[in-house]
C-alpha cells in the first residue's frame, strides 16, 4: 500500500488521480491532499478518502472547511504544502497544482527522498535546474504526468540516451488553431476554453490556445530528459493521438499513441514499470480515426512558442519571468481584464525588461517571480 499526498486534488488532474486511486484502492491510500479554495468540490473527496491532513490556500478557506469535516488536520498555505509533501508518512507526492506555487513543496519532498509524479510543469519551467539537481542528488524517481512527457519517457524506455537525435512534441493547436492572427482580435474567454481534444483546467486550456503550453512543455522536456533545445521539435498534430515521439541516431522514430485520456499517464506514473488495466479508458481504434494529420509549426502565428524557446536557450531567470508573466496574464485574461492577444504582448514586454541572472538560487527565483508578477500587474493597473 503506497501512501499518496495529492496537491491539487480538486483540479482536473487531481480528480482523475482520485479515479485511478479508487480503481486501485488495494495499492494506493490518500494520506494527505491540498487544494486552493474550492471547498464544495473538496468536501465529498475528504469524506470519501478520509485523508489524515488537508492543506488549503489560506485561513479564510480553512474556516469555511472545518465545520464540514472531522478527524482531519487542516493546514494552510506554503507551510502546509511543505509539511504534507515531506511528511514521513508520504511515499509518493503527486504534484497537480496549477502554477509555480508547487515549487517549494516539490523541492522539500525530493530532499526527503519522496517519489514524485509531476503534472505541475510550471515548477520545472520556473526552476528546472534546482529541481533536477535535487532529483539527481537524492536519487528519487521523478515521473512525468504530462501526456507528451509520459510519451517521451515511454519511448526512451530501455534506450541509450546518447543515441537520441531529437524529441518531437506534438501540439493540438488549441482552441484557435484554425483562426488567423487577425481573427484572434475578438476572441472571448468562452471560446478560448473550448479545447478541441482535452478537458482540462482553465489556465492550461488558455495556455494551449496561445501555444504557451507547448512552450512550457519544451522547457519541461529540456529539464526532464536533459536534452538541449536544438534537439527539441514541435509539430502540429490536430488529433492528439500521437502524444509525442523520439527520433534516434539510426533515423528510427518511436511514438506513443492512445486516445486523449489523462488517466493513462497518471496511472503509469503511479504504477511504473507496471501497466495495469484501465477499464474506464476508450481503446484507440486507428481504423475509425482513419487519418492522422501533421503540420509544420508556424512561429509567427504562435509567438509564445518562440518566446519560450528563446527564454529556455537564454536560461537562468528568463524562464522564471516567462512563467510568472504568463500566469498573471492568463489570470487577467480569464477575469476579463485583458484581451487574448495582450497575453503574448505583455509577456514579451516583461521578458524584454528583464536582465537575466544565470544559475539563480531558490531565493533569487522566488524574488524574480514576485517582482515579475508585480511588474506585469502594473501594466494594467
Ligand atoms: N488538466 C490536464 O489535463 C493537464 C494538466 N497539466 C498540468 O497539471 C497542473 C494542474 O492542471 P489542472 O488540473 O488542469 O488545473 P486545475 O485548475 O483544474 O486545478 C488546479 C488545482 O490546484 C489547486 N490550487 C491552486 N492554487 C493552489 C494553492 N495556492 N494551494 C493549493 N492548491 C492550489 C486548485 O485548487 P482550487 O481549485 O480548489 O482552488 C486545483 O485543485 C498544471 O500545472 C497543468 O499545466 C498537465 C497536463 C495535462
Ligand atoms: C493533456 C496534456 O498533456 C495537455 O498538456 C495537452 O497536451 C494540451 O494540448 P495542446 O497543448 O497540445 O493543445
Ligand atoms: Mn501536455
Amino acid at each position: 500500500m503506497k501512501k499518496i499526498t495529492l496537491l491539487g486534488a480538486t483540479g482536473s488532474i487531481g480528480i482523475q488521480t482520485l479515479d485511478v486511486m479508487r480503481e486501485y484502492n488495494d495499492k494506493f491510500q490518500l494520506y494527505a491532499l491540498a487544494f486552493g479554495s474550492n471547498v464544495q468540490q473538496a468536501i465529498p473527496i475528504i469524506k470519501e478518502f478520509s485523508p489524515k491532513k488537508v492543506v488549503v490556500k489560506d485561513e479564510k478557506v480553512k474556516q469555511e472547511l472545518i465545520g464540514h469535516i472531522d478527524h482531519t488536520k487542516v493546514l494552510v498555505g506554503h507551510e502546509g504544502l511543505i509539511e504534507v509533501s515531506k511528511d514521513d508518512e508520504t511515499d509518493i507526492l503527486v504534484n497537480a497544482v496549477m502554477g509555480s506555487v508547487g515549487l517549494k513543496a516539490t523541492l522539500h519532498a525530493i530532499q526527503q527522498g519522496k517519489h514524485i509524479a509531476i503534472a505541475n510543469k510550471e515548477t520545472l519551467v520556473t526552476a528546472g535546474h534546482l529541481v533536477m539537481d535535487e532529483v539527481k542528488k537524492h536519487q528519487v524517481s521523478f515521473l512525468p504526468v504530462d501526456s507528451e512527457h509520459s510519451a517521451i519517457f515511454q519511448c526512451l524506455n530501455g534506450e541509450n540516451k546518447d543515441q537520441v537525435n531529437k524529441i518531437i512534441l506534438t501540439a493540438s493547436g488549441g482552441s484557435f488553431r484554425d483562426k488567423s492572427r487577425r481573427e484572434l482580435e475578438g476572441v472571448t474567454v468562452t471560446d478560448a476554453l473550448k479545447h478541441p481534444n482535452w478537458s482540462m483546467g482553465a489556465k492550461i486550456t488558455v495556455d494551449s490556445a496561445t501555444m504557451m503550453n507547448k512552450g512550457l512543455e519544451v522547457i519541461e522536456a529540456h529539464w526532464l530528459f536533459d536534452v538541449p533545445y536544438s534537439q527539441i521539435d514541435v509539430v502540429l498534430h490536430k488529433e492528439s493521438v500521437i502524444h509525442s515521439m523520439v527520433e534516434f541516431s539510426d533515423s528510427c522514430v518511436i511514438a506513443q499513441l492512445g486516445t486523449p485520456d489523462m488517466k493513462v499517464p497518471i496511472q503509469y506514473a503511479l504504477t511504473y514499470p507496471d501497466r495495469l488495466d484501465l477499464p474506464q479508458t476508450k481503446k484507440l481504434n486507428l481504423v475509425d480515426i482513419g487519418q492522422l494529420n501533421f503540420n509544420k509549426m508556424d512561429f509567427n502565428r504562435f509567438p509564445c512558442l518562440k518566446m519560450a524557446f528563446d527564454a529556455g536557450r537564454e536560461g537562468g531567470t528568463m524562464t522564471t519571468v516567462l512563467n510568472a508573466a504568463n500566469e498573471v496574464c492568463v489570470d487577467l485574461f480569464l477575469n476579463g481584464k485583458i484581451s487574448f492577444l495582450a497575453i503574448e504582448s505583455m509577456i514579451e514586454r516583461a521578458l524584454n525588461q528583464h536582465k537575466v541572472i544565470k544559475t539563480p538560487d531558490l531565493e533569487t527565483i522566488l524574488e524574480v517571480d514576485q517582482q515579475t508578477r508585480k511588474l506585469v500587474q502594473s501594466y494594467v493597473d
